[in-house]
C-alpha cells in the first residue's frame, strides 16, 4: 500500500479496497491494529456532527503532529480546541488578515518555468520565503507519512524527530511576529492605550488573550495552514479547469464582466451576484476538495455507527456484505479515516457523471435538490461543530481573486513542459478508470491537496 500511494492516482488505493469489499467502510486491520476507513456520508455525519462527543483527534493524531502543528487548533481537543478567539475572528472577517503586516512574499524570487525543481508540495525556490516554504510543506509531508505507517512511526524515526528541522525553520520565521505583537501589547498596556476591538488583527487577539509566546505561535501556524494551503489548493484546481475547459473560461470571465466591469475593485454585493463563479467553485470542491481526507479517533468508550447509507446498500448485490442493514461497532482509541473526496465522486449519489467537472449541476434546480436534501454529500469545509470558520472568508477571497484575475486574462492553458520532471502523471492511469483517465496533472495530497510540482500555466489576454 505505501508503495502504491507514491504512484496511484490520489485515494484510488482506497478506491480499489471499497470496491473489492462493495463497502463504504471497512476495517484495513494493519499490522494487527484496527484503523478503520470510510466514504460512507453517514458514517461521516455521524463522525463529525451527530456522534461528535464519541471522537475525537485523538492521542495518535497530536503525537504526529505535536512537532510541527503544538498547541495550534489542528492539534487540540475540548477546552484548548474552545478558545472563542477563532469565532470572533471568522465572524468578523478581519480586513487586516492574520498578522497585520504584509509579508510581500510576491516580492521574494518566483519559480521560473522550466527551471524549478519539485518542492515537497507544490515547486521550490532557493530564498529564505523558499526555505519557509520548503519546511512547512515538508512538515506535512511527514505527518502524513506517519499516518500512512500507522501507529508504529514512532520505530521509524527512533534516533530523530523528521519534523524537527522543519519545525525550528518555521518557528524562526513566526516568533518575530509573535515577539513584537507582545512587545507592542506591552507598550500599549503601558501607555494606558486600549484600541478598538474592531481595528484590531487576529495576531493581536491571540496576544491579548494569553502571554505564552508558543501559544500563539502555535495558533497563527494552524491559521496559516488553514488559510494558505486550503486556498490556494482552490485556485490552483479552479484555474486547471480553466485551462481545460475554454467555454467555461468564456462564460465565467462574461459573468465576471457583466458584473464586475473591466476593471477596478468589486463589492461584496457584486460578487454576491456572480452565480456561475459560485458554481463553478463549488464544483471544484466537490471535485478537489482541499481537505480530501481527515482522521478521527473514537473515544475509549467506542460506539455504534448507523448501517451503512442506505442508497448505497440498495444499488449493491443482494447478497454482498454491504447489503447488511445492522450498525456497526466502532472500537474504542481507534482511528477512523473519511474521504471527503471519494464520496463528493460516488456515482451512486452524485450521478453517473460524478467524475465530469460540470458547474451547471449547481444551478439546475432538480440536480441541485438532491444535494439540498442531503448536503452531507458535499463536505469540502467539514461539519458539525468542528466546522471551517473560514467558509465565507474562503469563498470571498476566491472569487475576488477569480474576479481580478479574469478582469485581466481570458485565455489560460497548461504547460506541460514547465513542470518539474516527475510531476506528470504516469501513464498508467489511462488504462484505469474515473478522472485519473483524463488527467492533465498529478494531483496529491500532504495534509491538504496539491498539484505535484505545481501548476504550470499560460495566461493571455487574447479578446480587447
Ligand atoms: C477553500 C478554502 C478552505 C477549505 C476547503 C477549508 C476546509 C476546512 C476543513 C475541511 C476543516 C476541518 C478540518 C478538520 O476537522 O480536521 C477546516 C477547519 C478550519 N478552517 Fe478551513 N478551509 C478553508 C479556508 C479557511 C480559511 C481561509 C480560514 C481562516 C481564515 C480557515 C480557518 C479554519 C479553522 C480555524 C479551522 C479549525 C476549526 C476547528 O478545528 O474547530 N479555513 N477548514
Amino acid at each position: 500500500m505505501l508503495r502504491a500511494f507514491k504512484t496511484s492516482y490520489i485515494l484510488d488505493v482506497y478506491l480499489q479496497l471499497f470496491e473489492e469489499y462493495q463497502c463504504t467502510t471497512l476495517n484495513t486491520r494493519i499490522l494487527w491494529t484496527d484503523h478503520i476507513i470510510s466514504m460512507d456520508q453517514e458514517h461521516i455525519k455521524f463522525i463529525l456532527s451527530t456522534g461528535f462527543e464519541h471522537f475525537w483527534r485523538g492521542r495518535w493524531q497530536k503525537e504526529r503532529m505535536e512537532r510541527f502543528l503544538g498547541q495550534g487548533i489542528f492539534n487540540r481537543d475540548d477546552e484548548m480546541w474552545r478558545m472563542d478567539l477563532y469565532s470572533r475572528f471568522a465572524l468578523d472577517a478581519a480586513s487586516e488578515f492574520l498578522f497585520g503586516q504584509n509579508l510581500d512574499t510576491l516580492s521574494a524570487t518566483l519559480p521560473v518555468a522550466g527551471k524549478t525543481k519539485m518542492g515537497p508540495k507544490g515547486s521550490a525556490t532557493e530564498d529564505p520565503w523558499g526555505s519557509f516554504a520548503s519546511a512547512f510543506e515538508m512538515a506535512q509531508q511527514v505527518i502524513t507519512a506517519r499516518s500512512r505507517v500507522g501507529y508504529f512511526w514512532p520505530l521509524f524515526e527512533l534516533f530523530r524527530d523528521k519534523n524537527a528541522p522543519n519545525a525550528e525553520v518555521v518557528h524562526r520565521w513566526l516568533d518575530p511576529l509573535v515577539k513584537s505583537a507582545l512587545s507592542e501589547k506591552e507598550k500599549m498596556e503601558k501607555a494606558g492605550i486600549c484600541s478598538p476591538v474592531t481595528e484590531k488583527n487576529f495576531l493581536q487577539h491571540l496576544a491579548e488573550s494569553t502571554d505564552d509566546p508558543i501559544i500563539i505561535r502555535d495558533q497563527l501556524l494552524s491559521l496559516l495552514l488553514a488559510a494558505r494551503d486550503t486556498t490556494a489548493c482552490l485556485l490552483t484546481y479552479v484555474t486547471y479547469f480553466m485551462a481545460i475547459y475554454p467555454e467555461i473560461t468564456k462564460r465565467l470571465r462574461s459573468e465576471v464582466l457583466e458584473h464586475c466591469g473591466t476593471s477596478g475593485s468589486v463589492t461584496y454585493e457584486q460578487l454576491r451576484n456572480l452565480k456561475y463563479m459560485r458554481a463553478v467553485i463549488n464544483e471544484t470542491l466537490r471535485l478537489y476538495p482541499p481537505v480530501p481526507l481527515n482522521v478521527r479517533e473514537s473515544r475509549a468508550g467506542g460506539c455504534t455507527l448507523s448501517p451503512s447509507d442506505s442508497t448505497y446498500r440498495a444499488s449493491c448485490d443482494a447478497d454482498v456484505m454491504a447489503d447488511d442493514p445492522r450498525p456497526l461497532h466502532m472500537p474504542g482509541s481507534t482511528a477512523i479515516t473519511f474521504l471527503p473526496l471519494l464520496t463528493q465522486r460516488n456515482k451512486i449519489l452524485w450521478g453517473s457523471d460524478a467524475d465530469v467537472f460540470d458547474p451547471d449541476r449547481w444551478l439546475e434546480g432538480e440536480r441541485l435538490s438532491r444535494f439540498v436534501a442531503n448536503p452531507m454529500m458535499f463536505t469540502p469545509f467539514s461539519a458539525g461543530p468542528r466546522i471551517c470558520l473560514g467558509q465565507n472568508y474562503a469563498y470571498n477571497e476566491a472569487s475576488f481573486f477569480l474576479v481580478r484575475l479574469l478582469q485581466q486574462f481570458d485565455t489560460f492553458s497548461l504547460a506541460p513542459e514547465a513542470q518539474p520532471s516527475g510531476s506528470l502523471p504516469p501513464l498508467e492511469w489511462k488504462r484505469r478508470k474515473g478522472r485519473q483517465v483524463e488527467e492533465k496533472i498529478w494531483p496529491a495530497a500532504a495534509l491538504t491537496l496539491f498539484v505535484k510540482g505545481g501548476l504550470w500555466v499560460r495566461i493571455a489576454r487574447e479578446a480587447h
